[in-house]
C-alpha cells in the first residue's frame, strides 16, 4: 500500500557547481514542519536509476523532490513515470531550462513551497530513441555546445559562455534533415533542429512560442541560419519569427534522418552523434508541482 506521508529528496551534489547543504537543510525543515517522513538520496553519476527505482519500491513515496539540473530531473522523471508519484523541482543546475520554462521562482523558500504544494499539472512526456524528454532535445549546434561544455573543466553558465565561440567556429553546420510525420515527408537544411515539448531554452530564449506542454503534441523547429535579429526576438515571451529563419511542424510522432551524423542532446545531456531519431508523445502524462499561475494558464489552454 502507498505510504501517504513519505517524500524522497534526490540531490545531484555536482549540479550547477554549487553547495547543496542549504537545499537539503531547508527541505528537511519543511518536511519536519509538515510531519512528513523524508529520505535523502545523493546521485553518484553511476547506477542512479537502479538505486532510485529500488528506493521507490521500498518506500513508495507519494512525491519526489529533485534538486539538480535538467539531466537529474529527466533521470528522476524516468523513475517516477507511470507510478502515480508527484515530482517537485528545486532548480540547482547550470542552465535550469525546465525551471525557466515552468516560471519557477528564484528564491529557495518559494521553490520549496511550490515543490511541496498541491498545485500540480500533468505534462506531456516524449520518448526519443527510447529516452524520456520533458523539455527540449536538439540536433545540431546547441547539442555540440553541450558536448563541448561537458568535455571542458569550467562548470556553470560561464562554462557554457566559454564554449560558444569555439563551437560556432568548429561546427560542421549546416545539417540536412529528412523529417517524416503524419503529414508526410519533407527535407530541410539548418543549423539546429529542435524537438520541443516546452517553449524556452534555459537561456530564457523562447524558441517555441505556440507550443503547449500538455496538448499531446510536440513541435519540430528547424532553425535555418544564425540571423541575429531573429535570435534577439526570442528574448520576447511570444516572438513572431520569420519563416526564413525557422520552420515549425507540430505533430504527435516523427522520424528524423540525416545523411551524416549530427550532435544530439536531450534535456541538456549530450547523448551521441546520430543519423536517425524517432520521437513520439506518450499517452501517459507526468504530474509536476508547479507555480499556480503556470498551472492555471496551461489548464485553461486545454479547455479552450
Ligand atoms: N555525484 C556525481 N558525480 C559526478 N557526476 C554526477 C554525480 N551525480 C550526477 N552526476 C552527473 O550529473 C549529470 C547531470 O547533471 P545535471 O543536468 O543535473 O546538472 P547540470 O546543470 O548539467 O550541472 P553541471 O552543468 O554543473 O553538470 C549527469 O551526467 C550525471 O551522470
Amino acid at each position: 500500500m502507498k505510504s501517504e506521508n513519505y517524500i524522497l529528496l534526490i540531490v545531484n551534489p555536482i549540479a550547477g557547481d554549487s553547495e547543496k547543504d542549504t537545499i537539503i537543510n531547508s527541505v528537511t525543515s519543511e518536511a519536519a514542519r509538515r510531519q512528513i517522513n523524508l529520505n535523502l538520496y545523493k546521485t553518484t553519476g553511476t547506477g542512479d536509476k537502479e538505486a532510485i527505482d529500488s528506493l521507490i519500491d521500498e518506500l513508495k513515496p507519494e512525491r519526489i523532490l529533485v534538486a539538480g539540473g535538467d539531466g537529474t530531473i529527466s533521470l528522476v522523471a524516468a523513475c517516477v513515470f507511470e507510478k502515480d508519484i508527484i515530482l517537485g523541482i528545486i532548480p540547482a543546475g547550470s542552465a535550469n531550462g525546465m525551471a525557466v520554462n515552468f516560471d519557477l521562482p528564484q528564491t529557495l523558500p518559494e521553490q520549496i513551497a511550490i515543490a511541496f504544494s498541491d498545485c500540480t499539472l500533468a505534462i506531456d512526456v516524449l520518448f526519443i530513441n527510447e529516452n524520456i524528454c520533458l523539455h527540449i532535445a536538439d540536433l545540431g549546434i546547441n547539442a555540440e555546445l553541450i558536448k563541448n561544455y561537458e568535455n571542458s573543466s569550467v562548470r556553470g553558465k560561464f562554462g557554457y559562455f566559454l564554449q560558444t565561440i569555439p563551437t560556432l567556429i568548429n561546427s560542421e553546420y549546416p545539417f540536412h534533415f529528412e523529417i517524416e510525420t503524419e503529414a508526410g515527408t519533407t527535407e530541410e537544411t539548418g543549423i539546429l533542429l529542435a524537438i520541443a515539448n516546452a517553449n524556452k531554452f534555459g537561456t530564457g530564449a523562447t524558441i517555441n512560442p505556440e507550443g503547449k506542454i500538455n496538448d499531446g503534441k510536440f513541435e519540430i523547429l528547424i532553425f535555418k541560419n544564425l540571423d541575429v535579429i531573429e535570435i534577439v526576438k526570442t528574448i520576447q515571451e511570444r516572438p513572431q519569427m520569420h519563416s526564413d529563419f525557422v520552420r515549425v511542424i507540430s505533430t504527435h510522432k516523427a522520424k528524423i534522418r540525416s545523411k551524416k551524423k549530427v550532435p544530439f542532446q536531450i534535456d541538456g545531456e549530450f547523448l551521441d552523434h546520430v543519423d536517425a531519431v524517432s520521437v513520439f508523445v506518450s499517452n501517459q502524462q507526468l504530474e509536476i508541482a508547479l507555480p499556480e499561475k503556470f498551472c492555471k494558464l496551461h489548464k485553461n489552454n486545454t479547455e479552450l
